[in-house]
């Protein structure tokens, strides 16, 4: 690769620098530029009623400062940012911004715009690095300084000539491309610009210092926030702000230092929207406070209508893996994340019930997950999805959570071997419906097979011991089985003993199942671990009556080795040949 085309980036000289011992605890000042930074780079841009959308949607989730258009570029924002002001679409306490280049006729446009806004932002932005100076301008730094000074002083006549005292008139300055500029010279234009904006007590001036094209370290761009911070006089007048985009993919980070390094404000677009790579993401910054346990001050609790809504107005698709509102964020799809978040999952809700208040209000620990779905509006179910890579947790989490069936461990591991082989010989995932069809064909297909080797034909619990006597036809003769015992277990346990089969039941689970998929309310599950012929195996029985569900999960596990092994000697067999139709385990 040819390297020797590129310089490395300039350091910045701070060996006393304070900001990697800061920490963010409170949410900074957001700035949404979906409507001009995020807008400009689309391939369509948005048209009005899309902008409305957007600007809707910014305002719901608690945008207080929304750039919203460059209305100089053309009729279309501007006549977006009359129909906002006109229609009366800007909360009280929303304030909003536009963009404008340092030239007469496009500030004269841009002020007249805003005509009647309760409280607007005037955005000027020039740019100041060498390169600039050299190539765009081709100007000396006081010539290039001179084009933001003017530019402010233009503001300032047009902003009183048209808005007069009708707007609560703000004032934003950006010496684009801040990261290529010299410190010193960047500092010398934003004190110019000062000069002539004289902020003070009540006069706020924003200064923004956008990494207009990302080519630093993120704790490069912190170096240069926090010498420019200390550096600036007035600095108690000024809003530091923050304009990260993400050519090196660390806008994130960029921004998250800029702020520890004193920045007050952060400009970005939702799933980072925006020039090339895109502007620094503001939902994931915001959620990245959250999950520090900071109030972003941002609504995110409905993550899906948000990606949707900017999925629409960008006509472009947020990635799947995109953090926090990708389709798979908050998915597992190996085994030993899934066991892990199974586990910890049970956890919280055990701690739940046992008095530690309700799970959404308690300390989120759950591993792999670095928030709880919930919070942004998703819920547990595809926490979880199996295939080829997944394990028994995983696999015992979909039946749980999708189907109400919580197989006891051993059979756990059973069954997700089944479910692996489906996984491996497919190639693709399998669906929690896709699963229930696999237990149902394993363990519940052979009541509707056409000649299963055992079948219960009634049962009842004995007068004498309170035991139980169950008629069975086994290979299509007909056997009473009879045994007693502590509980149904042992009672079943002992009447098995009286089938022409060498079955012994090892261990017995049930539980009552709710209501979902596959299921219905008032109907017990039961597991039954058997050996048969030596073999063990478990079978599973779910309906009404439990001593039935009980009787048919040893059937259940009797008939698949009867089917699959031909241990069993089935007297049938020698009059109607192989039972090949019967189902496979
Ligand atoms: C980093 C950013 O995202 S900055 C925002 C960028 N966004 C946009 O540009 C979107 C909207 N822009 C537009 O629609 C158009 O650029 C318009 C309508 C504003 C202006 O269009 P035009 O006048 O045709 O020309 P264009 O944008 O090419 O202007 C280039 C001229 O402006 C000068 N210029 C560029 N930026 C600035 C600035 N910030 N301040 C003063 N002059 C500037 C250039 O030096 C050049 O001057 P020259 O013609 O003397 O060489
Ligand atoms: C106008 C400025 C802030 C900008 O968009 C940039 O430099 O990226």
């Amino acid at each position: 690769m040819p390297a020797h085309r590129y310089r490395p980036y300039q350091a910045v000289h701070l060996p006393d620098r304070t900001w990697p011992e800061n920490r963010i605890g409170k949410a900074p000042r957001w700035l949404s530029t979906d409507l001009r930074d995020g807008n400009q780079a689309l391939i369509e841009p948005m048209s009005p009623a899309l902008k409305r959308e957007m600007f809707d949607l910014l305002v719901r989730m608690g945008y207080k400062e929304i750039e919203v258009g460059f209305p100089a570029s053309g009729e279309t924002d501007f006549d977006f940012v009359r129909s906002i002001i006109e229609g009366d679409a800007i909360p009280e306490d929303v304030t909003i911004s536009v963009l404008t280049q340092a030239r007469e006729e496009l500030i004269e446009r841009t002020v007249t715009s805003l005509r009647g806004a309760p409280r607007a932002t005037v955005h000027l932005y020039n740019a100041t690095a060498p390169l600039f100076r050299r190539v765009v301008f081709r100007g000396s730094r006081e010539q290039v300084r001179q084009i933001a000074v003017d530019g402010t002083r233009m503001v300032m006549e047009y902003a009183e000539k048209i808005l007069g005292d009708d707007t609560v008139f703000g004032y934003q300055y950006s010496p684009e491309i801040f990261t290529e500029t010299e410190l010193d010279f960047a500092l010398e234009v934003c004190e110019a610009v000062m000069d002539v904006w004289q902020p003070g007590e009540g006069r706020e001036i924003i200064l923004n210092l956008p990494a207009t094209v990302e080519r630093s370290t993120p704790s490069t761009y912190a170096d240069r926030m926090e010498w420019m911070s200390r550096s600036l006089s007035r600095r108690e007048h000024v809003c530091l702000s923050v304009h990260p985009h993400n050519d090196r993919g660390t806008a994130v980070a960029a921004a998250e230092l800029g702020v520890m390094a004193g920045a007050d404000r952060v400009e970005g677009c939702l799933f980072g929207q925006g020039e090339r790579t895109g502007n620094v993401d503001l939902v994931t910054l915001g959620l990245n406070l959250l999950s520090q346990g900071v109030d972003p001050q941002i609504d995110f609790s409905r993550i899906d209508e948000i990606r949707r809504t900017a999925e629409r107005c960008n006509r472009m698709e947020v990635h799947p893996r995109h953090p926090y509102a990708g389709d798979l964020v908050y998915t597992a799809f190996s085994g030993s994340h899934q066991d892990a978040i199974k586990k910890g999952l049970e956890a919280l809700e055990a701690k739940a019930a046992a008095g530690g208040g309700q799970v959404e209000d308690m300390e989120w620990e759950v591993p792999y997950l670095p928030i709880d779905p919930r919070d942004v509006g998703r819920t547990y179910q595809a926490v979880i999805r199996i295939n080829s890579q997944s394990g028994k947790g995983g696999i015992a989490y979909v039946l749980k959570r999708h189907h109400d069936l919580d197989l006891p461990r051993r059979m756990q591991i059973e069954f997700s071997q089944i479910v692996q082989g489906r996984a491996d010989a497919e190639g693709h995932e399998v669906t929690p419906d896709q699963v229930w069809r696999l237990f149902s064909e394993t363990y519940l297909a052979w009541r509707q097979a056409p000649r299963p080797y055992l079948t219960v034909v009634g049962h009842k619990a004995s007068d004498d011991a309170g035991g139980l006597v169950v008629e069975v036809s086994a290979g299509g003769v007909p056997v009473t089985l009879t045994g007693s015992g502590a509980d149904l277990f042992e009672a079943l346990g002992a009447a098995v003993r009286g089938l022409p089969v060498d079955v012994q039941v090892l261990d017995m689970a049930s539980h009552p199942l709710g209501e979902g998929p596959g299921t219905a309310g008032g109907r017990v599950a039961v597991y039954a671990e058997c050996a048969v012929a030596g073999k063990v195996l478990w079978g599973a029985g779910i309906g009404a009556d439990p001593v039935l569900a009980a009787v048919e999960a040893v059937a259940s596990a009797v008939n698949d080795r009867t089917v699959n092994d031909r241990t069993v000697n089935d007297p049938r067999d020698q009059e109607a040949g192989p039972a090949s139709d019967d189902p496979p385990r």
